[in-house]
Formats: structure tokens, C-alpha cells, sequence
């Protein structure tokens, strides 16, 4: 049986469906819970990019990441054009690889264009080695180490200054030749409704100078030969569905660049940050990636006019929006526990380890079995993890067909900051992750083993013999 239901529909009763036969490629994937090429096939299972899921399962392994490569693709692509479009000026989008950091990944955001904004010595060495153009990556955080500010600069890659210490340690840091390439990371002081936790455009946060800073700021930046600052960044936080926030960021961004002018200096880059939301579960209603690109384009280019301003370089830095909806987590359910009156559990052979997004931010999933797709929905359930921890759920009161051991059980929108955030607790090793495109499917994060999980342990030979 194959599906003819359209996008994004979940009927009564019945399981969330993929939608089939549309032109995919003009949905914007963070408004699909599923990636876009998620269909049923005619054995009733799920299948992305042309891989039957639960046949990836059998050849990979349990739990396991599958990043649907077309959709990455089209959320890469929509961005790059929807900026050809709108922008009369250059623009220049960079994947947040903070969402998931890997080669493979990075080495598909960069196939499409993209740059790389990385948060961490790690995250560079990572771009670096997918084989990103240093002149495509720009370093962030709040607290970066001296040695992660020194390979930064020997790297050649664009340091965005998030306060004084960034400042000071570049000067002192730079080569003798080249002055080091800086964009300024201003807190803008707009708030936006999102996760406390994931909020970062408020004046009371951890990230960037504060705006009532620049004069000052501007005034030293100016006199340095040491540096080279092009430019000025924000970013007000993330799963944003508001648009207001950014256009009203936009705004004042333009408003920078005149005071920048004043101190005589040309900033030439302007850095709107990422944010856009995703679609997680079927009340998320968040614009598309056009609709979130085209008034800030408006918007800079009317306050550029009205400022008599050239047009600055337009870059964005989304996270989420590129790659959430592209990924799956399949896992296989295992033991249940039935509390009559009360609540049936469904434990799954993965959980906080691999995705620790719903312990942390109470974040909501939808989930499929993906191997009886067109069953009916007949029980309530909550999908527990297989940790040692009573807040280990990964779903609460999730509507599923009936299940037994052995099911394969989908979590859907798992790109972001879930691999990106796993951990080892309980010592689990870390899932492996394929990619798929046309029934084709590659390993792009081997699973760990028991011996990757010791590499790094030390046994000092005088606690060797533990014998009492
Ligand atoms: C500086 C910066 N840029 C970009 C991003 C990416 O955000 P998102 O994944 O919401 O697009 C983040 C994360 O919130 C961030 O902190
Ligand atoms: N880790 C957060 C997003 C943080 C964004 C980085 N500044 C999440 O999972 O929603």
C-alpha cells in the first residue's frame, strides 16, 4: 500500500503519514515533521531517501541517526536562493554546525555554498577537515581558550569577537603580516518567545558586548592595525516562530553600522544570527525559510536607503532550520510496563543519551512505528529511554498502533542538537548515523564500542590490584 496522503497530515486514528507524489522541493523542510522524501512503501514500512527504515536498522544497528541528504539539500538551497532573490546586495549563509557537528555533514552544507559557524576548537577542526574554505568559517563563544584563539587565527578564519578578552587576546595573538579578520557580536536587546534556556537577544545573557559598549568598542576596534573588523553579528535565540523579532533586529543592526561609520570605520558584513523554528509536532506553525529571509532583506535594504548606507554583505547563521527535519531516530522497543489506571510504558534501546532535548527543554516529539504504518492508533503510551533515570522520556502519552518487542519505532525532526548534545551516560555508546539519497545508504558516524567508551581511561598501576 502506498500513501497518498498529502504533507504534514495526520488523519484520526491513523499514524502520521509522509506525504507522496508532490513536488517536494518546493516544501520548505522546517515546516515538515518528516523529511521530504519519507514515504510508505508497499510492505507498509517508512522509508527515507529510497532506504527501507527498518532495513537500515537490520544492516546498521539500533538506535540509529538516518539524515535524509535531499532534504538537507533543499533547506541548504532554499536559504542561498531565497537570498539571490530578496537581496540586491552579496549574501552568504553559514550552517550553525553547533546543531550537528560532523564531517559529512559540514561537507553537504558546503557542497551547497554554505560556511560554517563554529562554536569550539572541536567544531573547527571538524570544518576544517570536511575541507571548508577557512575564508567560509567563523568562530564563536563566549569564553574561547587562548590556544583555541591562537589555531583560529593561524587557521585564517573570521573571529567573532564576543567581548573585551576576545579583543585584547587577538590583538596580542595576531601574525605580524595579516591583521585578524573580526565581526563584532553585539547582545541586541530584543527578547523573542522561545526556552528560557535558548534565548540569547535579552540584555541579561552571557553572549556579546552590550549595545550601551559600542562607542567604546568601535573607538578601540578603530585604532587597531592589529585588527580587522568587518562587520557586526547577532543572534536572539532559537526555534523562533515570531518574524517581528528579526526585522525589528535587522533594523536596528543598520543602525550599527552607521555608528561604526561615525568612528570611521567600514563595515562592510552584517550577521542576523539564525533562529528560525521548526515544525515538531503538528500545532508548530513556523514560516518558511522565504518568508523568514525576505523582510530581513526588506528591511536592510529600506534602512540602508533611509541611512544613505551601501548595502552590507547579508549573513545568517541557521542551525536547526537547515537540518532538524532531515534526521530520524529509529530505535527498537524493547520492554513494557503496564500501570493499570495509571500510564503504559514503552522502553526504547536509546533515550537522554542520544537525544537529550526533552529532559532538558521539555521538548515535544511525535514518533511512528515504522514498521506498521497504516496500522490504527489503539493505545497511549510514553516512550521511556533505557537510562537510569526516572525523567529518561523521550515521548509522553505518544498515540501508537498496537507495538511488541522488536518494533522499530521512529522519533521524527532529531537533526538538531541531538547528536550534537549525546552523551555517554550509563556508558552507552554512541548511536551511529547513516546518510541516505536514493536507496542509497552511507555510514557517516560509526557506532562506538565498548572499547571506544575505555580509550581514554587511565588505570594508575597502584590501583591495579583491587583485590581487598
Ligand atoms: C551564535 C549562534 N548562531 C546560530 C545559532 C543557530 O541557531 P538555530 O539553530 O536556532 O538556527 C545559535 C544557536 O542558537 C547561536 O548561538
Ligand atoms: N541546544 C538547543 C539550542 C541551542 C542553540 C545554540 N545557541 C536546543 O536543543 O534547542
Amino acid at each position: 500500500m502506498v500513501s497518498t496522503h498529502p504533507a504534514g497530515v495526520q488523519l484520526s486514528g491513523r499514524q502520521y503519514l509522509p506525504q507522496t507524489g508532490n513536488n517536494n522541493i518546493n516544501i520548505s523542510p522546517n515546516q515538515e515533521i518528516l523529511p521530504l522524501t519519507a514515504k510508505v512503501n508497499n510492505q507498509d514500512h517508512l522509508e527515507i531517501g529510497g532506504c527501507d527504515v527498518t532495513t537500515l536498522v537490520q544492516q546498521f544497528g539500533s538506535p540509529l541517526y538516518i539524515l535524509d541528504e535531499e532534504t538537507l539539500r533543499t533547506a541548504c538551497r532554499q536559504y542561498r536562493e531565497s537570498f539571490q532573490r530578496y537581496y540586491k546586495g552579496e549574501s552568504q549563509v553559514l550552517y550553525a554546525s553547533k546543531a550537528w557537528s560532523c564531517l559529512a555533514v559540514c561537507a553537504i552544507a558546503a557542497s551547497e555554498g554554505l560556511g560554517i559557524d563554529v562554536a569550539s576548537g572541536g567544531e573547527l577542526y571538524t570544518a576544517l577537515n570536511a575541507g571548508v574554505s577557512p575564508d567560509k568559517i567563523y568562530f564563536h563563544g563566549n569564553n574561547k581558550s587562548r590556544e583555541e584563539l591562537r589555531y583560529a587565527i593561524e587557521s585564517g578564519i573570521t573571529i567573532m569577537a564576543d567581548n573585551w578578552r576576545d579583543l585584547q587576546q587577538s590583538v596580542e595573538l595576531a601574525g605580524a603580516q595579516q591583521p585578524v579578520r573580526i565581526m563584532l557580536r553585539v547582545t541586541p536587546g530584543i527578547d523573542c518567545h522561545t526556552h528560557e534556556y535558548i534565548r540569547t537577544g535579552h540584555l541579561d545573557n552571557k553572549f556579546g558586548f552590550d549595545p550601551g559598549d559600542l562607542d567604546e568598542v568601535f573607538a578601540f576596534v578603530s585604532k587597531q592595525q592589529a585588527l580587522n573588523c568587518v562587520g557586526v553579528h547577532a543572534h536572539i535565540g532559537s526555534q523562533i516562530f515570531e518574524r517581528q523579532p528579526h526585522q525589528d533586529l535587522a533594523a536596528l543592526m543598520v543602525q550599527w553600522l552607521t555608528k561604526a561609520a561615525s568612528y570611521g570605520l567600514n563595515l562592510t558584513n552584517l550577521n542576523v544570527g539564525g533562529g528560525l523554528g521548526v515544525k515538531y509536532t503538528e500545532s508548530d506553525d513556523p514560516p518558511s525559510i522565504e518568508e523568514w529571509v525576505k523582510p530581513i532583506c526588506e528591511v536592510i535594504q529600506q534602512a540602508c536607503a533611509a541611512q544613505n548606507l551601501p548595502l552590507p554583505k547579508l549573513l545568517c547563521e541557521p542551525g536547526r532550520s537547515l537540518i532538524a527535519t532531515a534526521c530520524v531516530t529509529a530505535y527498537t522497543i524493547g520492554s513494557s510496563k503496564v500501570i493499570p489506571g495509571i500510564r503504559t510504558y514503552i522502553a526504547v534501546d536509546g533515550g537522554m543519551s542520544d537525544n537529550p532535548r526533552p529532559i532538558t527543554y521539555q521538548s515535544v516529539y511525535r514518533t511512528v512505528v515504522a514498521n506498521r504504518m497504516s496500522a490504527s492508533l489503539t493505545q497511549t503510551a510514553t516512550i521511556a529511554g533505557k537510562h537510569c533515570e526516572s525523567g529518561d522520556i523521550l515521548i509522553k502519552d505518544a498515540q501508537l498502533p498496537k507495538t511488541e518487542s522488536g518494533d522499530i519505532l521512529v522519533v521524527m525532526a532529531t537533526g538538531a542538537y541531538n547528536y550534537s548534545m549525546a552523551s555517554n551516560y550509563n556508558r552507552l555508546p554512541r548511536s551511529a548515523a547513516v546518510v541516505v539519497a536514493n536507496g542509497e545508504a552511507n555510514l557517516i558516524l560509526q557506532r562506538e564500542t565498548y572499547q571506544d567508551l575505555i580509550r581514554q581511561d587511565c588505570l594508575p598501576e597502584r590501583l591495579k590490584k583491587n583485590e581487598g
